[in-house]
């Protein structure tokens, strides 16, 4: 299996990406619309600020799910028995976020939000019609003025040696919402299961833009568009001595929405937040 690189400007760029989605979860874009600047800017801002005591200040809150998550108590994946080696922030609309770093974070994610609709729109086009008709409503529109949609900047801190054994930067799971946008991080480590459970390196050149299909898609299109199993493994040599950072967007849909007969989104994000362990 190979996660296919797609130009954004291609003629056929909406097929070939959705072709993608379907059979490998995964797509890759060049060419795309998000600001690259903006992205290595907010890298850099986010690493000095996760290096700072200021985040302590930030300590998330457990019912709202905003702000700062420490590696002390880092989500552990759904299924692993180790916390996974990293720290991160959550940004909603609505949350918490340092005054000096909101303006940059707030134009990223209207930025992403807006390709993301664009990119909804060409998976609902691509979604065979047996399969659409289940959609309760047009995929762009699930996630029209949600307050759900998460902004997350992960820090994966330099390994110290002292990591406990079999504990991986991110172990291997499946995102919870309906697609996530993930810049190239400015690392590597990022791969990807396939059929045979296999683990593949996903393209990360910098300047790629990385687009999965999260367990709400998968649900509300019947496994159509597979939410494929991912993880981050550890560096060696010189790499194990840098920070990691990325920010994925995990879309999700209005509250209210219903993915399928069983879920709506609220229904199925709260199961899962559950299964995390960073809710009760
Ligand atoms: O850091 C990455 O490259 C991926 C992060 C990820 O999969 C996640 O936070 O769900
Ligand atoms: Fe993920």
């Amino acid at each position: 299996m190979q996660v296919r690189v797609v130009d954004y400007r291609a003629a056929d760029a909406a097929e070939a990406f959705t072709r993608s989605l379907h059979e490998t979860g995964f797509g890759v874009l060049v060419n795309h619309p998000i600001q690259q600047a903006l992205v290595e800017k907010i890298y850099a801002d986010w690493l000095a600020f996760f290096n700072t005591e200021e985040k302590h200040q930030f300590t998330f809150s457990k019912e709202k799910q905003d702000g700062y998550f420490s590696t002390e108590i880092s989500e552990t994946a759904k299924g692993a028995s180790q916390k996974d080696i990293k720290e991160y922030f959550h940004i909603y609309p609505w949350g918490r976020v340092p005054a000096s770093l909101k303006a940059d974070a707030d134009s990223y994610y209207a930025q992403a939000n807006t390709l993301a609709q664009e990119l909804l729109g060409w998976v609902e086009r691509y979604t065979p019609p047996e399969i659409a008709q289940h959609y309760s409503q047009p995929l762009s529109q699930m996630i029209q003025d949600s307050q759900q949609t998460l902004l997350r900047v992960l820090r994966y801190p330099p390994l110290t040696g002292q990591e406990p054994a079999g504990s991986l930067r991110a172990a291997a799971h499946g995102d919870i919402n309906l697609l996530t946008i993930l810049p190239a991080a400015n690392e590597p480590g990022l791969q990807v299961q396939d059929m045979n459970g296999h683990w593949i390196d996903v393209p990360c050149d910098f300047g790629m833009l990385i687009i999965n299909i999260g367990d709400m898609l998968q649900e509300a299109s019947r496994g159509y568009y597979p939410s494929t199993q991912h993880r981050v493994v550890n560096p060696t040599g010189e790499g194990a001595k840098k920070s990691r950072i990325s920010l994925p967007l995990f879309l999700h849909p209005r509250n209210e929405v219903v993915l399928s007969e069983r879920y709506t989104a609220h229904s199925y994000l709260q199961e899962r937040l559950r299964e995390l362990g960073v809710k009760t």
